[in-house]
């Protein structure tokens, strides 16, 4: 199925029938990604006195509880809400849900004890395209990240300035391969979820971040149209599905 899309003027086709799913699923147990120090999320059957919600095991229906954190279990999005004192929910923050976006492939640099993306490297990836997402896959990439248990590891992040960068173009949306796009333990610097939302400044209100997404290795660099859905919670995140859709020649 094609859909004929009208953006500045300029006419893409894409294929609604070749979804490029980025997302990594929140399955439970221990094959799970997980980060911020929490154990693995659950799916069990919900039990209640003699009910089992499990037909296997005598139940009408399968009916299961589950336990997760957004932050830490999977593909989740996230608006400014998740710092600032007063609540605020991607839920609202989300309005829109198709971006022009561009795919950008990047390895992070040793910077002392730490492995960082920098503005150079930004700059380099992006050039002056003008974009309203920007989906950041990092090398070495694979598809061990979908199950990576990240806590205590200092995993890679993303340089204050790199994150002011993508904020001066105008990104309205980052996606990123990595739990977070600031270093594991900061102290609650936060450097790069500030800049990028400029809280320090006028509060990008619609802007949102996306950890943990999975970029595979057959997508290939460059534009691309995002579709990106999010699970209804009125919560400062919610697991997420971002879909990438090839623009046809
Ligand atoms: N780096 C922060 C913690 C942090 O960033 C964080 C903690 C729990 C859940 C998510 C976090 N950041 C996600 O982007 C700190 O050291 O206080």
């Amino acid at each position: 199925m094609k859909a004929v899309i009208k953006h500045n003027k300029i006419k893409y086709t894409i294929d609604l029938a070749n979804p490029l799913d980025i997302s990594i699923p929140v399955i439970g147990g221990d094959n799970n990604v997980t980060s911020w120090y929490l154990p693995p999320p659950k799916i069990e059957p919900h039990k209640e006195g003699e009910f089992v919600g499990k037909v296997t095991e005598g139940g009408s229906t399968n009916f299961n509880d589950i336990y997760f954190n957004p932050h830490s279990h999977g593909t989740h999005t996230e608006c400014v809400g998740h710092i600032t004192e007063e609540f605020r929910s991607v839920n609202k923050c989300l309005s829109k849900y198709f971006f022009m976006t561009e795919v950008i492939t990047v390895a992070p640099e040793k910077m002392g004890d730490d492995f960082v993306i920098s503005k150079k490297q930004l700059q380099y990836a992006l050039g002056n395209k003008n974009r309203e997402a920007v989906v950041i896959r990092t090398i070495p990439n694979l598809s061990e990240k979908k199950s990576r248990q990240y806590s205590h590891t200092n995993p890679p992040y993303l340089m204050g300035d790199a994150a002011e960068l993508l904020r001066d173009k105008g990104i309205e949306h980052l996606l990123i391969d990595l739990p977070s796009v600031d270093k594991e333990k900061d102290d609650g610097n936060l450097l790069a979820h500030k800049a990028f939302w400029d809280v320090e400044g006028k509060i990008r209100q619609n802007a949102t971040i996306t950890e943990l997404i999975f970029v595979a290795n057959t997508i290939p660099d460059g534009k691309y149209f995002l579709n990106l859905q999010l699970a209804p919670f009125e919560n400062d995140a919610s697991p997420s599905r971002p879909v990438l859709y090839k623009i046809e020649d």
